[in-house]
């Protein structure tokens, strides 16, 4: 209860340096899959997608969130797990972001834990390291094998990923190069993008909305694999009845 008023007391505090109207709800602690309705106040204009970010620590995870809710970066960044709701206007639908920033966990029994528990809430995923640290690019590899191995087990369509290469304004502190994350994006069929949280706003929201396409390409393609079964159910259905009626028949 009190770490929830504390939250609510940051949250104003961000939308207030943020100047502009930014609706953010936090829930904390929330249990994955309650937040799963694929359209609000039973409204068919609202669009939802439940959006992961994941990567070692200090890649820069909250310090994109942040930009993205507010444009705004602001340098520190407490190391509170916490879900935030977003809602904008995009080409005249409203869509809501609602988005899990996840503290990067300490072993790896708690990493599988933790990608099983994103895996049943999220509609897709944000995998973030950063360009001067090799060790988060190679949690990143881990994360995105992870995240594909389920498939099948958790859920049957691969979740869409975005793998993000974050400061990029350190370039020459790299020890990544953008054709290794490239690489790593091509082979594991994501999409990828090197961007610095703390120089500029466009490249953050390019990499949030590149998700968003896939959130919603991957749902036409579920809606559209659940139609073919459901004719195939019907057609199985009318044809099974029929040969049943033709045996009646002949008994
Ligand atoms: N130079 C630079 N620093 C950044 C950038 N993004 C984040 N940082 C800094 O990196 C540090 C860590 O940022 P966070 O956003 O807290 O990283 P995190 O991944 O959420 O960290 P954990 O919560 O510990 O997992 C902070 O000091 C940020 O100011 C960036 O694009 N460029």
């Amino acid at each position: 209860m009190v770490q929830e008023q504390v939250l609510a007391v940051s949250v104003h505090w961000l939308s207030w340096i943020a100047g502009h109207r930014v609706e953010m709800v936090v829930r904390v602690n929330q249990r994955p899959g309650h937040q799963r309705s694929r359209t609000m106040d039973g409204n068919p204009h609202k669009f939802e997608a439940n959006i992961a970010l994941l990567g070692a620590e200090n890649v820069g995870k909250s310090a994109l969130t942040v930009r993205f809710l507010t444009r705004r970066f602001i340098g520190e960044y407490g190391d509170i797990e916490s879900i935030y709701t977003h809602c904008d206007m995009i080409d005249g639908r409203e869509i809501c972001f609602n988005i899990w920033d996840s503290v990067c966990p300490q072993n790896e029994g708690i990493a599988d834990h933790n990608i099983n528990k994103r895996l049943q809430w999220a509609d897709g995923f944000i995998l973030v390291y950063s360009i001067c640290d090799r060790a988060s690019f190679a949690v990143v590899e881990q994360q995105v094998q992870r995240i594909r191995r389920a498939k099948g087990i958790k859920c049957p369509v691969a979740p869409p990923i975005i793998i993000v290469g974050n400061k990029r304004d350190l370039r020459h502190r790299r020890t990544v190069s953008s054709e290794e994350g490239r690489l790593l994006a091509l082979a594991a069929d994501c999409g990828f993008f090197e961007i610095s949280a703390a120089e500029n706003y466009h490249g953050v929201l390019l990499a949030f909305h590149g998700l968003l396409d896939l959130i919603r390409e991957t749902r036409a393609l579920k809606k559209g694999a659940a139609g073919i079964k459901g004719i195939v159910r019907s057609v199985t259905a009318v044809f099974g009845r029929k040969r049943n009626d033709a045996k009646d028949t002949q008994d």
